[in-house]
């Protein structure tokens, strides 16, 4: 069976408010990336791929089933939302079991996967811990465990890096990549670098709306030859951040070393650089927002 969800025209309102606006998108094995800012929309496209909101308006199938159906979609879907919090003062192995109970997996069939799974994690030595004593990172791990724990075809993820120290946020993103070998892994963040990491299809969403959807290098490519450094004083800077978006800057003593988008070289000591996925969201942005060439 083709891993495939397709979402048409959809809609879709809380009360009167519109969160999310004719949204199109076509998503097929692997990572996709989810990227937005605060508000954008991405947790209620998730909510309604996972069926945990029905849908207002418009169509949305996973695997040929239509979320008219929550019982059939949820079957091939695992979710870890933002928010993730389970059983704090049971161990990391009886919050697994308990949870394949209510999933309806047998006792087998328990005996078999939890410990696998708990290995996938990197938990496979945690099994005896209370959940409430694990760290946040093994906590996110252990979400992922047991959103996969009926084996889905489909596995979203809310801001799941959010919080973590540097390795952790490695690992995570490492293991999602693993996942996503053999079904469709959504990955939700407003964090750009988790993206360009791991994934090559993305959508950003803004207010509600698709504004980007294709991958991370026809993005890069649509920034190419825009992005310049420069070493400048504090007060060029403050002159620069009129004219110009300055996606970073670093301070060199009395001085600062900024990057900035502009269609053409803007002064002589500029140099062009190459684009990262940071200055392809900016300028995306920008542009939206009725910006005309940097
Ligand atoms: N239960 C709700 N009732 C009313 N409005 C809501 C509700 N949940 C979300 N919204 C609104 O819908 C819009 C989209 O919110 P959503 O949570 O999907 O965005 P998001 O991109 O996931 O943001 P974040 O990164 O902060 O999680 C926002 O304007 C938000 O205020």
């Amino acid at each position: 069976m083709s891993t495939t969800i397709k979402i048409r025209n959809l809609n879709q309102y809380y009360g009167k408010k519109q969160a999310l606006r004719d949204i199109n998108l076509r998503i097929e094995t692997g990572m996709f990336g989810l990227l937005g800012r605060n508000g954008a929309g991405k947790t209620t496209l998730m909510k309604v791929i996972a069926t945990l909101l029905p849908v207002s308006e418009g169509e949305v199938s996973v695997c040929k089933r239509s979320t008219q159906h929550p019982q059939e979609v949820r079957r091939i879907v695992g979710y870890l939302p933002q928010d993730f919090s389970m059983y704090p003062n049971m161990t990391v192995y009886e919050a697994m079991d308990y949870l394949g109970v209510l999933s309806g997996l047998s006792k087998v069939e328990r005996r078999q996967r939890i410990p696998k799974l708990l290995e996938r994690v990197n938990l496979q030595d945690d099994g005896r811990k209370k959940v409430k004593a694990l760290s946040g990172g093994m906590k996110r791990r252990l979400g992922i465990a047991q959103a996969i724990l009926h084996d889905p075809k489909v596995l979203i993820v809310d801001e799941p890096t959010a919080g973590l120290d540097p390795e952790e946020r490695v690992r995570f993103r490492n293991l999602l990549c693993e996942i996503a070998e053999d079904r469709i892994v959504i990955l939700s963040t407003h964090i750009v670098g988790d993206i360009e990491a791991t994934c090559e299809d993305i959508a950003v969403l803004d207010a509600g709306s698709v504004i980007y959807q294709g991958t991370v290098t026809e993005l890069l490519y649509m920034t190419e030859g825009k992005v310049y450094s420069a070493e400048i004083s504090k007060r060029e800077l403050e002159l620069l951040k009129k004219d110009y978006i300055v996606t970073s800057m670093l301070t060199l003593g009395n001085n600062v070393m900024a990057r900035f988008l502009a269609d053409e070289k803007p002064f002589e000591s500029a140099k062009l650089c190459e684009a990262g996925v940071e200055d392809a969201y900016m300028y995306l942005m920008h542009m939206e927002r009725g910006g005309h060439g940097c």
